[in-house]
């Protein structure tokens, strides 16, 4: 009873998803096309400018508030030992972002952006005026022993995700961004990357905060072990979250599907928020055209997963960090396209003869 409530809840946010305005599109084509420079000169910015006004409908929307929502969590998985870091570090980095000391909140900051820090799963009590506090338990189980988490708990982490958005939407944001922290949140962002895109754990794994080869090969050994004791239903998204998911990856989705409801785009950051992206796009595939890929980051399988929901990066910086670091850089460049549709002089104003 509870469950099917909360998947009628889910099913209801899901169905306000629309396809991106045509029109809206259109207007921005043409606004493009009278601008001084060649059509097409100012390649993915142009681009952006497009798929801004198709998301929101308008030509020149408001996207000033804007939100980098980090969601943390711990992962049952770290006890077979794949991470470089020990899983304490997720709950102290939590208290470095409640701080303002992390590389998120510095790049934050410098975009004009609020850091959303959100406790969804992390193994400690953590206390903080400024944190979003939605524990749903102390870390996913071990994935490798049996299943992560409950499906209903994968329903509650993805309805989480979309609560949140809606109460910085009711705060005035329109422009999210995704973030994450996570120790051992690498492995089951490849456990999910490899059931739902088929391809091998070798190719889905990669080293994460910074492993060595013997490490690598643990891991994959995991993944593989993880995938097949839990047996997830490759075309059931809901399944492979709560078997091999993680709480801010089910967080995550939430906060996309959430966006793409609301008419809002997401900027999505690296190889984790690129696995609840993917779980997101096989939810509601019309969310993919709200995501705006941020960055390539150095996690060796992250082109790949971005190339199977179909995105495609702007920043390539051999980032590997997470927390919504390449996405607070991406934040700057939507600014640049907006001012540039905003402020630039056209053909005529400026007396510029056309081609
Ligand atoms: O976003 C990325 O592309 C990314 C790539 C590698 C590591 N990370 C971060 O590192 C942590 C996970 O690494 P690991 O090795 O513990 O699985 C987690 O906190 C992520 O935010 C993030
Ligand atoms: C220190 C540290 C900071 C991080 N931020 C995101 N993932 C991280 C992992 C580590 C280990």
């Amino acid at each position: 009873m509870v469950q099917s409530n909360l998947c009628t809840q889910f099913a209801h946010e899901i169905g306000r998803i629309r396809p991106l305005d045509d029109e809206a599109m259109r207007m921005t084509d043409v606004r493009l096309g009278n601008l001084t420079k060649p059509p097409g000169s100012l390649g993915k910015l142009e681009d952006i400018a497009r798929q801004l006004a198709g998301i929101t409908g308008e030509v020149d929307p408001d996207l000033s508030r804007k939100a980098i929502i980090v969601m943390a969590a711990d992962h049952g998985v770290c006890a077979e030992g794949i991470s470089a870091f020990p899983a304490d570090v997720t709950p102290q980095m939590v208290m470095n972002f409640l701080s303002g000391g992390a590389a998120v909140n510095v790049l934050a900051k410098q975009a004009g952006a609020d850091v959303v820090c959100v406790d969804i799963g992390v193994n400690a009590e953590l206390e903080h005026p400024d944190l979003y506090a939605r524990k749903l338990m102390h870390g996913t189980n071990n994935m490798a022993q049996g299943r992560a988490m409950e499906h209903d708990t994968a329903v509650q982490a993805l309805l989480t995700g979309i609560e949140l958005v809606e109460t910085l939407w009711n705060k005035g944001y329109r422009l999210f961004a995704t973030g994450e922290m996570g120790i051992g949140n690498t492995t089951a962002s490849a456990a999910v990357m490899s059931v739902l895109t088929g391809c091998s754990p070798e190719e889905a794994a990669g080293r994460g905060t910074g492993i060595d080869d013997a490490r690598l090969a643990h891991k994959i050994e995991v993944i593989r072990r993880s995938i097949a004791i839990n047996e997830p239903n490759v075309e059931d998204p809901f399944d492979v979250l709560g078997k091999i998911g993680g709480l801010e990856i089910a967080g995550l989705a939430g906060v996309i599907l959430g966006a793409a409801a609301r008419r809002c785009p997401v900027v999505i950051d690296g190889f984790i928020s690129s696995a609840a992206a993917l779980i997101a796009a096989r939810m509601a595939p019309d969310a993919v055209q709200y995501m705006i890929g941020s960055h390539l980051s150095n996690e060796q399988a992250h082109k790949k997963l971005l190339d199977a929901i179909g995105l495609a990066p702007v920043i390539h910086l051999d980032m590997r960090l997470g927390e919504g670091t390449g996405a607070a850089l991406c934040f700057h460049l939507i600014e640049a396209a907006q001012r540039l549709l905003r402020e630039m002089a056209t053909f005529d104003s400026a007396g510029v003869s056309r081609g």
